[in-house]
């Protein structure tokens, strides 16, 4: 279990990244969801031991990870957002360098290992190409095997899918999601289908809060019959904005949409939409701005 007890952390420019953060994850995925520049990456790199909180605690199965940042370090498994690879390096000698330094000193074995690694996410056949030579879906599944070595109990992912194919995003989310079984896997993203498709739990987080938590199916229901579309003209945005709670606009079809929030059907041609997660999010961040605004 990993137990995040009111993490705070200010950059010396001002920033505050993290704002009283409190959560408590059991094994499974947990989806993190925030827009850009909402804090993930620095709550990412502090459970990673990879920066300090000012203040607040981590504790991941009776680890004070601020105390004992090395017991952490080996039962986690992290992919950063920008995952540098050595370009010139092939996937099995890689691997097998970074078991190496993990302490599997058998050759023999790390030699199974790896190949076992290699199989699972899929790369075997591509073990002695040069990582420079990857597809960034590729390079993703060999972050993810990197991530794995050593069983980690811990697994952190930043924004994992950004840039990857629909194939190769499937391929990713299995991989995933088979990892939840047994570990808690943090999952960073801001794109909302793929906390829908792993996640048992999550939160929305935005200017370093959490501003709820829970199971993704269960928040969404909150909005049941209460969010409403209709197709406009893109020039009627404005005057709509003024009058009701906009969630979101966007095209499809080549058609323009807005989703607005109602307590019920405001009629003059709006029709309800069945709840989703993303409508859920959007509510979130704009109620916390309306709030701001207040
Ligand atoms: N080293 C730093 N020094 C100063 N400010 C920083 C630093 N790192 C991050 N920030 C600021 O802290 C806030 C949170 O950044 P962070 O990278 O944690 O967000 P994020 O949710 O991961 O965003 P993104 O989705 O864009 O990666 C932002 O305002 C960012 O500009």
């Amino acid at each position: 279990m990993l137990t995040i007890k009111n993490l705070n952390k200010t950059y010396p420019n001002g920033t505050q990244a993290l704002n009283d953060v409190s959560l408590t994850l059991e094994n499974g995925m947990f989806g993190l969801l925030g827009p850009n520049g909402a804090g993930k990456s620095t709550l990412m790199r502090t459970i990673a031991t990879l920066q300090l909180a000012d203040s607040g605690s981590i504790e991941f199965d009776g680890i004070d990870i601020f105390k004992q940042p090395g017991e952490l370090r080996k039962v986690l498994g992290y992919l950063p957002q920008d995952f540098g690879v050595y370009p010139k390096v092939s996937a099995e000698m890689m691997l097998n360098h970074i078991a190496k330094v993990k302490g599997i000193n058998n050759k023999a074995e790390r030699k199974g290992y790896v190949a076992d690694l290699l199989e699972k996410v899929n790369l075997y056949k591509f073990r002695n190409r040069n990582l420079g030579d990857f597809s960034g879906g590729m390079r993703q599944r060999f972050g993810i095997a990197q991530a794995l070595l050593g069983n980690p109990k811990l697994i952190i992912v930043d924004e994992p899918t950004a840039g990857l194919d629909p194939l190769e995003r499937n391929r990713f989310h299995n991989l995933l999601s088979e990892l939840g079984e047994n570990a808690v896997v943090i999952l960073s993203t801001h794109i909302v289908d793929d906390v829908t498709n792993l996640c048992q739990k999550m939160a929305v987080f935005n200017e370093g809060k959490i501003l709820v938590q829970g199971n993704p199916q269960e928040l969404s229901d909150t909005l049941n019959e209460k969010v409403f579309r209709k197709h406009i003209d893109k020039s009627e945005l404005p005057a709509l904005e003024n009058e009701y709670t906009v969630l979101s606009n966007y095209l499809r079809g080549g058609k323009f949409y807005v989703n607005v929030y109602n307590e019920s059907n405001p009629g003059d041609g709006f029709e309800a939409v069945s709840n989703d997660l993303e409508d859920f999010y959007f509510y979130c961040i704009n109620k916390k701005e309306e709030e701001a605004a207040l």
